[in-house]
Formats: C-alpha cells, structure tokens, sequence
C-alpha cells in the first residue's frame, strides 16, 4: 500500500475535501503534541501510537522520515507550540464501507501553546466527574479516533461546571480516563492506571510515564479502578500531551496532597529532550 498523502497545514490552511471520510465518519486517528523550540516532544512515543492506531484500523501509516521532515517543515521557524497530526482514510466510496484502494489522509496542523493554565502543573486542580459514561468496545479501545463526540460533550460539562478536567467512567463503574487525559493513582503504595481494554485511549504520556516508571524499577499495574479505590488514594495525577501533568487536589468529596510520585512523574517528563 502506498505511503499515505502528506499535506502540510501552516499558516495556510488548505481545504479538507468534503467528501473525506474523516468528517462524513469519523473514519480516521490523530494525535496532538507539544513541540519545543520546534522539535518535537517524545516524538517516538507518539510515531509508535500512530503506527499503532493506524494499524488498527486499516490505515496505511505515515513514513516516519517523511512524517518527520513536514513536521520540521512547518515548525521550521523554531517555535513553541501544539501539532496536532490527523490521519483519515480521505475519499472514496460511498457509505461506511472503506474504499479497498484509498490512500491515507495526513494532515498537520500547528496551533499556539496549550492556553492551559501553568498553575494547574504546579498547584493542582479539582477534578470533576462526568455523567457521560464511555461506551465499551474493545476494538477501538486503546485507539485516538475521530469519533470523539462523548469527550465534546464531556468537555461541554466541564465548561457548565468550571472543572479543568473531569473522570470519565463506563457504566459498570469503572473509572477510565479523564475528558482528554490519563489517569494515575498511588492506592495501598501502589501505583495504578486504569487498564484500557474497553475504553479510552492510550496516550503517549501515559506509555512515557509507565516506561519511566519501569526503568526506575516501579511496577505499574494497569488495572480496573473503581470509585472506593480512588477515594482512598494517597495521590492523583491526570495527563496528556499538552498539560503533561495536572497533580489532583481533590475529586468529589476526596482532598488529596500533591505526592512525591506526582512530583517524580513531572521531573521525569521535565527531563525529556524535544527531537525527531
Ligand atoms: C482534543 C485534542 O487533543 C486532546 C486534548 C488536549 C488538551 O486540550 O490538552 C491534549 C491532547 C489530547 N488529549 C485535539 O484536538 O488535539
């Protein structure tokens, strides 16, 4: 299968084809990174997850090289800012069924800096909880699709209630992720993530975070966490790409300190070098 279109959205923002099946379907993955100095932040890890995903799903995935020397491209001038890195089947065939014969789609787009508040990092934050519970499917599971209509709404609870973030759940009571972070736990000294096996995405930070972890010798168990678990630990973060690390203050009736494994996991990600 041949490699898939590049095309480079700067500051000229090209026109997405109305028939891409990306907006018809959501048929299609992206990731979204912090880029330093114009140079990518962990930019293996998140390579690794596109391949992953797109794999999934039955997209070609992009040249690594060629991926990389766009994204150079249209960071050239050497900024800070987000990437975010779309990938979609494009154009072809009529209805749900995937053209055998359509090549990817991938598109970068470049945004200013996350316009996330800094104190977040360093204070932490109140975590609300949605009402919106994640559909289960094991064969999206893992996955940074298109279809990302639960965390729209999700996120339209957190604007209503003024929360930075909130922990989305399935409707069996398993705690799974936040609107668009991870989640880690120090419950009983041990440190826990929700397992992604129904549900949710698998982020570049989170696999960082679990991979640093290891090196040091820490276990990490991806596992089920329900409510009682998370009410009783020592210590909370959610992550992503762009916030990297928000300590949790408090969730629901639950006040938690800003702990030492929180401050470990934020010096470790703080320690990274930007690079292709
Ligand atoms: C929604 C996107 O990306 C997610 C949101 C953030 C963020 O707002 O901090 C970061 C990474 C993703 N989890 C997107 O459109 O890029």
């Amino acid at each position: 299968m041949s490699a898939p279109v590049m095309r480079v959205h700067g500051g000229t923002p090209e026109a997405v084809d109305p028939m891409d099946r990306g907006l018809h379907y959501g048929d299609g993955i992206f990731r979204t990174l912090r880029m330093v100095g114009g140079l990518p932040v962990a930019w293996p890890f998140h390579v690794a997850r596109l391949t992953h995903d797109c794999g999934r799903i039955g997209l070609p995935p992009p040249d690594p090289d060629a991926l990389a020397a766009d994204v150079a491209a249209l960071f050239a001038d050497g900024s800070d800012g987000i990437l975010k890195i779309l990938i979609t089947r494009g154009v072809g065939g009529r209805g749900y069924t995937p053209p055998s014969t359509a090549e990817a789609c991938c598109r970068l787009y470049r945004f200013a800096p996350a316009a996330h508040p800094p104190e977040h990092a360093d204070t932490g934050i109140i975590l609300g909880h949605s009402g919106m519970a994640l559909g289960c499917q094991p064969a999206l599971a893992g996955i940074k699709h298109c279809n990302r209509l639960e965390q729209v709404l999700a996120r339209r609870e957190c604007a209503d209630h003024g929360w930075p973030e909130a922990l989305m759940g399935t409707a069996d009571g398993r705690l799974v992720c936040g609107t668009m972070s991870n989640l880690f736990a120090v419950v009983d000294d041990a440190v826990v993530t929700p397992a992604i096996v129904d549900a949710g995405v698998i982020g570049a930070t989170r696999q960082r975070l679990i991979e640093a972890c290891r090196a040091a010798g820490r276990s990490v168990m991806e596992t089920d966490i329900h409510p009682a678990a998370l009410a009783r630990a020592e210590e909370i973060f959610v992550c992503n790409s762009a916030m990297e690390i928000w300590p949790v203050r408090q969730w629901a009736e639950q006040h938690y300190p800003v702990g030492p494994f929180t401050r470990w996991c934020q010096a470790q990600l703080a320690a990274a070098c930007a690079g292709f």
